[in-house]
């Protein structure tokens, strides 16, 4: 295949035309890389079909691709479907490593995500979280649907996760409510501008976006360049997926009970551990030139949400609801189950009872 004498990656057995793809059948991509990874290594080859693909699973494999070879890898594939959808990768996150990418990231992260901007648009998520029609059940369910269905899946899919696991953690649950009630109760609503003193909250949120990494494989990188990762050799047009969902849950770098929901863990020896782009071992937004511009935007909308569903309701679990804690198959690992909760109105939002003429 045009690589011959060059070391690649270990990776398992393939076949004609489906390459790999034997290997992944039948379960999320993510969890079926974890394993064949415990099996390869931490950088692994794989054809997914036609594509060579280089499979990324440890901490310092993953700081050689989105570090030591950032410029290498900071182009992306297009699939023919994503080439449809994206008019060729005319947008942002598909498009190639080049002038025009440069020219649509520096307009986005100068115009629309800066700290400034994200803090603008307070007003219009205080808004969208805070209910305002009667409050009869349909109203409640609307409201959940509404901030549940606004925003981009990524947000969405980690508000869900976090009140999934919240709901199977009710000593979790109990303390992050306490502490949300403690701070809001004076003012009757939660503010945006004081999320920051709840400290206990924000470990749930890194806890959630460590267990259930909102885009597992990140996404898809291509190699523009020959170059290596752990000593293996990477041919130029190799596509690269960090798997960023099994990082998480590595037991080397999260030797408390990886697979537990514990955000106390972030108050012990993972107390430093951030998702900002610089711990190699907690990626849900990436790192290096393509990581996730939208990161401050994303967090802004799931805590205001997070912190009001606290704050107003107590959340029970209909009497033999099934609890599926599954994830489905697409870029973001949603619940495949649907969350059916009963909220329980305990903190009334102010205002609302009184005038109705705000009712929309
Ligand atoms: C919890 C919320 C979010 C998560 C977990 C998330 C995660 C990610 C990840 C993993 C990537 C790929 C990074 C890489 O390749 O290293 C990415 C890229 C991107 N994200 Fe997000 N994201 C979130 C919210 C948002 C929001 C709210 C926006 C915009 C309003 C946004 C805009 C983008 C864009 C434009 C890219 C492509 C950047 C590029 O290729 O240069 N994201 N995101």
């Amino acid at each position: 295949h045009g690589c011959d004498g060059l070391r690649l990656a270990p990776g398992p057995w393939q076949l004609p035309v489906i390459g790999s793809l034997h290997h992944l059948a039948g379960q999320l991509p993510h969890r079926a890389m974890r394993d064949l990874a415990r099996r390869h290594g931490p950088v692994m080859f794989l054809r997914l079909g036609e594509v060579p693909t280089l499979v990324v699973s440890s901490r310092e494999g993953a700081s050689e691709v989105m570090k030591t070879h950032d410029t290498t890898f900071a182009t992306r594939p297009l699939s023919a479907t994503i080439r449809v959808l994206t008019n060729g990768g005319r947008d942002m996150a598909f498009a190639p490593y080049g002038d025009y990418w440069r020219q649509l990231r520096k307009i986005a992260v100068m115009e629309l995500f800066t700290a400034r901007r994200v803090l603008s648009f307070r007003a219009i998520r205080e808004e969208e979280s805070r209910p305002h029609f009667r409050l009869d059940m349909d109203a409640v369910k609307s409201v959940i649907f509404d901030i549940f269905g606004a925003g981009s899946e990524t947000s969405t899919t980690t508000l869900e996760w976090a009140i999934a696991e919240l709901i199977k953690n009710p000593k979790v649950m109990h303390k992050a409510t306490a502490e949300v009630r403690r701070v809001f109760e004076a003012r009757g609503a939660v503010a945006e501008h004081a999320l920051g003193e709840l400290p206990y909250f924000h470990l749930v949120i890194r806890e959630t976006l460590r267990l259930h990494t909102p885009v597992p494989l990140l996404l898809p990188r291509e190699c523009q360049e020959p170059c290596q990762v752990l000593g293996y050799n990477v041919p130029r047009g190799t596509q690269v997926l960090v798997n960023a969902w099994a990082l998480g849950r590595d037991e080397r770098y999260w030797p408390d009970a990886p697979e537990e929901f514990r955000p106390e863990r972030f108050e012990g020896g993972a107390a430093a551990v951030e998702f900002r782009g610089t711990d190699f071992s907690f990626l849900p937004f990436g790192a290096g030139r393509r990581m996730c511009p939208g990161m401050a935007f994303g967090l802004a909308n799931v805590e205001l949400a997070l912190a009001s569903l606290l704050f107003h309701f107590d959340w029970e679990v209909p009497p033999a609801a099934e609890f599926d804690m599954s994830e489905t198959f697409g870029l973001t690992a949603r619940p495949k189950a649907k969350l059916l909760l009963r909220p329980v109105l305990r903190v009334p939002i102010v205002g609302v009872l009184s005038t109705g003429k705000g009712d929309r």
